[in-house]
């Protein structure tokens, strides 16, 4: 069957002559809303308050010259935040091994309070529970970088930690994952391992919710491994914290044997793999074995896409009964996994590859054994039984302790540091606040390689920074080539017109369900380009007014690389029995 797609055109040179102005009432709206009123406070409120905190760094009335204050001083981030601090909030930090149940118990307190918020780390997760809690007929909305659903009377939010609002009164409020964000520990090593989750790019978001959240009781979920470092970041804001110690819900048995052969694999079992390709390799050789269909996860697949994935395969009616998955699965689905069975213990992280860690290994072979599930107790080992000394060891160390948690200035600095500066970029200003942060040992600045990258691209635009600033946090793969031309198209078009038209980034095209991983893989980056026009449309309605078509186009990509799952027998398998090998590919 032939769908009618939008594709991306090629992208013209850049070159704009007109300066335009923003339209600051929608472009606060969304992202930049609670940085904006806190810019507004920050002022007054450190005038005020600043030095009842001790916070002598931030005693600036704003009314001096900007260029004497020192915007590159992050010591005291939890300054930032005066409404959470007017608070003397209940801390309670859930921790414990996977499924046991840590983030049931913070939600059973969010079902129960006056209002609430629920931070999760992936779209997967605040629907999870934005679902839960309309069911348990708690009203909740539903918001995260792509979608607002609104429901009527609803006190409670499920949003993804980005969407996390500074600047409202809460009841109760939970982050969930917070391992998954605050890092970071000493060596090189497990600073890598923060690429699993994307933290290196993300923890200052769930920094900015844990110092910034105004509830009167903000639940913490995550790893025993942050213990330590919320403790001391929280004796600075004189909330009271609480640490509640789970146990696993039920057991997780590592096996002594790896899986040998194909005719091994059963109902319930995850095949655990680091590139699409091997992904693919081995569901076609599971399935042309005859006795179980696969479903698949993986990363760059589309959420809703992994979700019908997961719900196939979650479902016992269906043959659907084996997941060959990367460690997209370690965290945000629930899954009924029996057995999790790892085809290597190395991954190719983006620059090299390397062993996975301790914490990789323990968050994805937790997923076997759900608790009340149709398996309830988990078992887990590999294809290569030099590989099980590794696994075993790892199943029996702690994660290693975090040491530092994200952080990133607030717009609000980079404007008044921009004032001060006003000949640099928006890529020089990040440069300038990279080199040269003040931070104190409990803090690291997170990576922004990504956002120079971005930043690079729209300095060469005619556009105002907040322009530029909203473009570079927005969720853009500026890695992948196709995703990259979209968000330099509609940058470009915007500073030129004020209002980017689909139909004028990507022109008609018939496609058809892919045929090879290459064809997949481009409809996949489609998938991302349309995701982000959806992003900006909610926060720059009037310019990017086809939020309609990209929404319905991002549909049909989704039946699209579904059908692919169900119909590929293309890609050459995989045996079993094949020797260890370094996995070099890139995913
Ligand atoms: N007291 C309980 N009664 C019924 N079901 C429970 C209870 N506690 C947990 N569960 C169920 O057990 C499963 C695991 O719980 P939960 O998701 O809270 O674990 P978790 O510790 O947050 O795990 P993870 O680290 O993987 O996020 C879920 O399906 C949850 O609904
Ligand atoms: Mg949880």
């Amino acid at each position: 069957m032939a769908y009618s797609l939008l594709r991306i055109r090629k992208v013209s040179p850049f070159g704009i002559s007109r300066v335009l102005q923003a339209d600051k009432a929608s472009l606060w709206r969304f992202h930049l809303e609670p940085e904006c009123a806190q810019f507004l406070r920050f002022g007054v409120f450190t005038r005020n308050y600043g030095k009842i905190l001790g916070s002598s760094n931030y005693d600036f009335t704003g009314s001096g010259p900007t260029s004497s204050f020192d915007f590159t001083d992050l010591t005291c981030p939890h300054t930032w935040y005066p409404i959470a601090r007017r608070k003397k909030r209940k801390v309670i930090l859930h921790v414990g091994p996977t499924n046991s149940g840590k983030t049931y118990n913070a939600l059973k307190q969010l079902e129960r309070s006056s209002s609430g918020v629920y931070c999760g780390p992936l779209r997967l997760l605040a629907w999870e529970v934005a679902k839960r809690l309309n069911k348990a007929n708690v009203p909740c909305d539903l918001i995260t970088g792509q979608e607002k659903d609104l429901v009527e009377g609803a006190n409670h939010k499920s949003v993804t930690v980005e969407m996390a609002d500074v600047t409202s009164v809460y009841d109760c409020a939970i982050i969930d994952e917070i391992q998954a964000s605050l890092a970071f520990t000493l060596a090189e090593e497990e600073i890598r391992q923060l690429t699993m989750v994307g933290c290196k790019q993300r923890g200052f978001s769930f920094t900015r919710a844990l110092l910034g959240i105004a509830a009167n009781e903000l639940h913490l979920c995550g790893d025993p491994a942050v213990v330590p470092l919320v403790e001391d970041i929280l004796k600075v804001t004189g909330d009271d914290v609480e640490v509640l110690t789970y146990e696993r819900l039920s057991p997780l048995v590592p096996l002594k044997v790896p899986v040998r052969s194909v005719s091994d694999i059963k109902t319930g079992d995850c095949l655990v793999t680091f590139s699409r390709k091997d992904i693919y390799r081995h569901k076609n050789t599971i399935e042309k074995a005859g006795k179980h269909l696969c479903s698949v996860v993986y990363g760059s697949l589309p959420p809703e896409t992994r979700t019908a994935q997961a719900t196939r395969f979650n479902d016992a009616t269906n043959d659907f009964d084996v997941l060959v998955a990367s460690d997209a699965i370690g965290m945000g689905l629930n899954l009924n996994i029996s057995r999790i069975i790892f085809s290597t213990l190395e991954k190719f992280d983006g620059t090299e590859t390397r062993d996975l860690t301790v914490s990789e290994i323990k968050q994805i072979a937790g997923r076997a054994g759900r608790f009340r599930s149709q398996f309830p107790v988990g078992e887990v080992t590999c294809l290569h039984k030099e590989d099980l000394p590794l696994l075993h060891s790892s199943l029996k160390s702690p994660s290693p302790i975090i040491e530092r948690a994200g952080l990133f200035p607030t717009y609000d600095l980079l404007s008044r540091y921009s004032q001060a500066h006003p000949k640099l970029g928006l890529y020089k200003i990040l440069e300038h606040f990279v080199e040269n942060a003040k931070l104190s040992s409990n803090y690291f600045i997170s990576n922004v390689e990504d956002m120079m990258k971005a930043a690079a691209l729209v300095d060469e635009l005619p556009l105002k920074l907040q322009d530029k600033y909203l473009f570079v946090v927005s969720p853009v793969d500026i890695n992948d080539e196709i995703s990259g031309r979209g968000f330099a198209q509609f940058a470009q078009n915007y500073s030129k017109t004020r209002v980017v038209k689909l139909r004028e980034i990507l022109s008609d095209d018939t496609v058809k369900v892919p045929r090879t991983p290459t064809e997949l893989k481009e409809l996949e980056s489609i998938h991302k380009v349309l995701d982000l026009y959806v992003w900006l449309s909610l926060r720059l309605e009037d310019s990017f007014p086809d939020r309609e078509v990209a929404a319905s186009q991002k549909s049909i990509c989704n039946v699209l690389i579904e059908q692919f799952l169900e119909a590929n027998r293309l890609i050459s398998p995989i045996p079993f029995s094949s020797k260890k090998l370094r996995s070099r590919r890139k995913f």
